[in-house]
């Protein structure tokens, strides 16, 4: 398959007038690869992320997803493609707090018949959500029903992590919450959905500023070394 993700001659600032905040070379990520993308805060890697998934347009340079243009596609299209074939785990996880953990991790099936059917295609939209949520380590039935904002920081993220990888997009970006969780609990999430992008085969593009995460990665980058500054410096 293509790459999950093609970047190339990306530049892109808040402000037109501006020096340009994000300029990126070139970046891709392979489908079904696992990448740690680091950089020190605010340097841009939110942004970044805002770019693949569609919501922010560079003023310049082309951004392909799962084999699809972005920079040609209207904004219309942009959301239809993010609604059916990405998974995004934000740093504050948007999850809707009145709605219980199911329907919180079955929302994407309410946006896209894509992913519904992908999900029908296996079992039941709440036993899927069930079995997926209990792979992520959350399986007491009492909690499922709960309504979210009644759990802990760990467990939202982990209905977080479930909602993004429901009815298997091809691409999961993450955004890490900062220093919302200790290094164990951290080590343990990421075991537990590197396992669940490798069993649905998705990409994994994972912001951190905790390189020990890295042993769970095939590769990672630092946000610095994809602009063309950075390679004239070091030469
Ligand atoms: N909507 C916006 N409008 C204008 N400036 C913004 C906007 N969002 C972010 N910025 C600015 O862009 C810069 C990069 O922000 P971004 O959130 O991408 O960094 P980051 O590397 O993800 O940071 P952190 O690690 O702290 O989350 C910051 O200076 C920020 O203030």
């Amino acid at each position: 398959m293509d790459n999950a993700i093609d970047l190339q001659g990306i530049r892109f600032g808040y402000r037109r007038a501006q020096t340009p905040l994000l300029v990126v070379d070139s970046f891709a990520v392979k489908a079904g690869e696992k990448v740690l993308l680091e950089g020190p805060s605010g340097s841009g890697k939110s942004t970044l992320l805002g770019v693949i998934a569609g919501t922010l347009v560079p003023q310049q340079g082309t951004v392909t997803v799962l084999g699809h243009p972005l920079t040609t596609m209207s904004g219309r299209q942009r959301d239809r493609l993010r609604a059916d074939q990405l998974g995004v785990i934000f740093q504050m996880f948007n999850l809707i707090p009145y709605l219980s953990v199911i329907d919180n991790v079955l929302l994407p099936t309410r946006f896209s018949p894509r992913r519904r059917q992908a999900v029908l295609k296996t079992a039941p939209l709440t036993s899927a959500a069930r079995d997926l949520l209990g792979r992520l380590g959350l399986d007491d039935p009492d909690l499922l029903r709960r309504a979210v904002s009644e759990l802990s920081v760990g467990q939202q993220q982990r209905v977080a992590a479930a909602r993004a990888l429901i009815g298997q997009p091809g691409l999961i970006i993450a955004d890490e919450p900062t220093s919302a969780l200790d290094p164990v609990s951290q080590d343990l999430f990421l075991s537990l959905l590197t396992a669940e992008t490798e069993r649905s085969g998705a990409a994994l593009l994972f912001v951190s500023h905790d390189d020990r995460l890295r042993s769970h990665f095939d590769r990672r980058v630092s946000l610095d070394s994809l602009s063309p500054a950075s390679h004239s410096a070091a030469a």
